[in-house]
């Protein structure tokens, strides 16, 4: 254990830390840069030494309570900041052991002051990243679905993210893979007790049959949640939104609407956009991947035609396609033919089916005489637009918040969403050992088969993960979190 030479050390800490935690590690856990206040953390059988060192204190202030202290370096004695202090004696705080919370100024030189003084006290050393949620894991404090909910959180940018992170952080996931497992342990128990007891008289009846019920009953439920997965994946990563249409019909002019910045560049000549422009927006509350493209059409220059070769491409991976067409030119050749290829193609698949989903958009309706007859009466559902004018972008932005629910799963409500690949490798091995459960024919391998899809479930949550497991996951984090 390290040794203090200073004479206010009276005390250790309150040896609630976990054992083998070692050092006591220190971080700025607010963001870089001058701010009003910054908070820098400690956590460690140390933290509580370190503030009395700090405050030159005797004394530690009262336990979750704020107290305003004169901060002055150890080794000079030359006050520092005059500052909040709090004091977290583990296990309850957010890493399980001790910790201590300085609320200091701001200021560059106030935040590099404190972390020497930390610096300077025996037995701590500064955080790596991720360091302190990787110890409130290590304490049980979190599991790893609600690490990955804290990194979620933190890196959250639109509503719906923040939503399905602070969701996932509550244990939602984790509490209904518990509530998997703890079913496929009562399974395991009636097969191993048919298992050795089988002859026996002593056996209620139908034990067999009421795991065979209950293991069937999660199959379901694990097959519905893996419908989900690629939402929940979307609704983390962003998802993809492809803007496509003959040339001209206003896809760029939609585009640079939708971002609020000019991303494309807009002109009355006819195969202006030639590359893949993918800028990500937030609409509607959800993360777009939102793709400019060329306007589809044959008969061009080779240029033009490997820009339409790629817009076809990008077509293909769209979550969710905009299709557009110039509300004034429906009759023209290349219209017709929009619609009978692309929109008819994806207007044939069954809604049912998690694949692409399209929203047909008539641009230019500003252009549309009032007296005169509205678009074909023959269309597809669709909706009036007029980017010169905004005139039904209202409209479209509910549209589209509505199919987005639908690409990316809304987290608002329904079930928790699986947003990692990690979530749904495990859930599918898990439905995939459950395909080996058969103890009508071998109790044995029925019972190993219920083994291994418990161990995928437990995985998910992070008991007996691997270290590489948490190394990934901690990597998202920075310094301080
Ligand atoms: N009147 C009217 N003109 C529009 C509207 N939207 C776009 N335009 C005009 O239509 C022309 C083509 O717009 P773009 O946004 O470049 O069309 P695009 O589909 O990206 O064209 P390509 O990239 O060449 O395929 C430009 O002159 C725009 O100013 C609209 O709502 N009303
Ligand atoms: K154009
Ligand atoms: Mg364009």
């Amino acid at each position: 254990p390290d040794t203090c030479l200073c004479r206010l050390c009276t005390r250790r800490s309150s040896g609630a830390a976990a054992p083998g935690s070692g050092a006591t590690i220190f971080a700025l856990s607010s963001g870089q840069g001058r701010c009003g206040i910054a908070v820098i953390r400690t956590s460690g059988p140390s933290s509580g030494h370190a503030l009395q060192i700090l405050t030159a204190a005797r004394d530690l202030p009262p336990a979750r309570h704020a107290s305003l202290r004169l901060l002055s370096d150890p080794r000079s004695g030359e006050p520092l900041d005059r500052a909040l202090v709090l004091w977290f004696p583990g296990p309850r705080s957010f890493t399980g052991e001790d910790c201590v919370e300085f609320h200091v100024h701001g200021g560059p030189a106030v935040v590099s002051g404190v972390l020497q003084a930390l610096g300077s006290v025996p037995g701590l050393r500064p955080a790596e990243a991720g360091e302190f949620t990787r110890r409130a894991f290590a304490n049980g404090k979190l599991n790893l679905t609600e690490v990955e909910g804290l990194a979620d959180l933190i890196h959250a940018e639109t509503e719906a993210q923040r939503r399905q992170a602070l969701r996932q952080l509550d244990g939602e996931l984790g509490h209904l893979c518990r509530g998997w497992a703890e079913t496929l342990t009562k399974a395991l128990a009636h097969v191993e007790a048919y298992i050795d007891f089988g002859e026996d008289d002593n056996l209620e009846e139908g034990v067999l049959e009421q795991a065979d019920i209950e293991v069937r009953a999660l199959e379901v439920a694990l097959g519905a949640h893996l419908r989900d997965a690629r939402r929940g994946q979307r609704l983390r990563s962003g998802a993809h939104v492809v803007v496509t249409g003959p040339p001209n019909a206003g896809k760029s002019s939609l585009v640079n609407l939708l971002s609020r910045k000019p991303v494309s560049i807009v002109s009355p000549e006819p195969g202006t956009t030639r590359d893949v422009l993918e800028t990500p927006v937030d609409l509607a509350g959800f993360p777009v991947l939102l793709s400019d493209t060329a306007g589809l059409r044959e008969g061009v220059g080779p240029v033009e035609q490997e820009g339409v070769r790629r817009a076809r491409e990008r077509l293909e991976q769209a979550d969710l396609i905009l299709a557009m067409l110039d509300a004034s030119d429906l009759a023209s050749p290349s219209s017709c033919n929009f619609l009978a290829t692309v929109v008819a193609s994806v207007g044939a698949q069954s809604p049912s089916d998690s694949s692409q989903r399209l929203l047909l958009v008539l641009n230019k309706s500003d252009l549309l005489s009032p007296e005169g007859p509205g678009p074909r009466p023959d269309l597809p559902p669709h909706l009036l637009l007029s980017c010169l004018t905004g005139e039904g972008l209202d409209g479209l932005l509910e549209a589209l918040r509505k199919e987005l629910a639908a690409v990316c799963g809304d987290p608002s409500t329904g079930s928790p969403l699986l947003t990692r690949a990690r979530h749904q490798h495990h859930l599918q091995g898990c439905l995939d050992a459950l395909s080996h459960y058969k103890p009508s024919k071998d109790l044995a391998l029925a019972a190993e088969a219920l083994r291994v899809a418990r161990g995928h479930l437990t995985r998910l949550t992070g008991g007996g993960g691997t270290e590489e497991i948490l190394d990934i996951i901690f990597r998202d984090f920075c310094v301080g979190k």
